[in-house]
């Protein structure tokens, strides 16, 4: 274990004409390089909203077991909604945690013959009726949540030598976004709160309470904490924005180490993606950054795909088998 602190960065330099911009710049590039998870703060969200969703998660999970498996995700084809602690896999090994997933409000697409398969992706959430108010907080959080990501992807497109722009031509209405709301229960037999993955998507944004237990994993293979830090929220880069920068941005690996028993953790990650019918190309980096990409990552159990629906659905599809097997045996034969 190692306690290099992750870097720290402040937004609001970006767009403050009073700061030194080419430094922000230099700042943000090193560390998506070098470590690929950062700590974000001058962010502007209002701190009402990260408590309220905070106290809301906390409301669902202390719901009867009934009403939380009345939005079970074996509902939905979508996997959106519930799911219980150790129905979720990582790594072929049971993650220790529950969670709620919810994504893009959209209607089912009919299903035709011949339309790709990361289409039935596609579709409405669940929403808990024994707590009405979830849904308006997590829409209100999740606005927020897409609009700093969207901050820290236009900053990143300039320190990568682009037009602030570039990123947005990837989005549309069918941005894609996904939250999912979280809670570790304490345990001590084992330590796999959720085990060593990568995003899949271009970024991820995450709410965390003061408990801890999330570590990124080093280059040299060692693991570092991400220790809580008040009123900030912890970024990482995903295999999409590997993939856009040849390496030069890795998706780097990370786990949550289960909190002692007794002690509960509430974390709320957003993953911002591009469309699901994207097929991500490699941008064009400066010669100066160009000789520092390290290639895709090639893993035999992980294989990257530059078309995001199929990236998506592969992740969807490992991580939770029992909605696989009732709604996409089609597609996992
Ligand atoms: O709960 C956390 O701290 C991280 C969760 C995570 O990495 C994920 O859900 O992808
Ligand atoms: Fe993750």
């Amino acid at each position: 274990m190692t306690s290099t602190p992750l870097p720290l960065i402040d937004l609001s330099r970006f767009r403050d004409p009073g700061a030194d911009r080419a430094a922000f710049l230099a700042e943000l590039r090193h560390a998506a390089h070098e470590v690929g998870f950062f700590y974000v703060v001058g962010h502007g969200v209002p701190g009402a909203l990260t408590t309220g969703i905070h106290e809301v998660a906390k409301k669902f999970f202390a719901l009867p077991l009934e009403h939380r498996l009345a939005i079970e995700n074996i509902n939905s084809p979508q996997f959106r909604g519930y799911t219980r602690t150790g129905h979720e896999y990582t790594g072929g090994k049971q993650d220790w945690r529950e969670q709620i997933d919810i994504g893009p409000e959209r209607a089912a697409l009919p299903v035709t013959e011949g339309a790709p398969a990361w289409q039935r992706l596609i579709g409405p959430n669940q929403w808990p009726e024994a707590l009405p108010e979830l849904r308006e907080t997590v829409l209100a959080w999740q606005d927020e949540a897409l609009r700093v990501s969207r901050e820290v992807l236009r900053a990143l497109a300039v320190a990568l030598g682009q037009d602030e722009g570039y990123f947005d031509a990837w989005f549309d209405e069918e941005a894609s976004t996904h939250v999912k709301i979280v809670r570790y229960p304490g345990r001590d037999d084992t330590e796999q709160g959720v085990g060593a993955h990568k995003d899949y998507g271009y970024l991820a944004l995450l709410q965390q309470d003061d408990i801890g237990g999330l570590q990124v994993q080093a280059q040299d293979g060692g693991w570092i904490d991400a220790t809580p830090i008040p009123g900030s929220f912890v970024f990482n880069i995903g295999e999409m924005l590997e993939i856009a920068t040849q390496g030069y941005l890795t998706a780097t690996r990370h786990r949550v180490i289960s909190p002692p028993a007794g002690v509960e953790r509430f974390s709320i990650p957003f993953f911002l993606g591009p469309r699901l019918d994207a097929v991500v190309e490699p941008l064009t980096l400066p010669a100066g950054l160009a000789g520092q990409a390290r290639g895709v990552s090639e893993e035999k159990d992980n294989p990257l795909h530059a078309q995001f629906g199929a990236n998506a659905l592969v992740g969807w599809l490992r991580s939770h088998p029992k909605v696989a097997e009732r709604w996409w045996a089609d597609v996992t034969a």
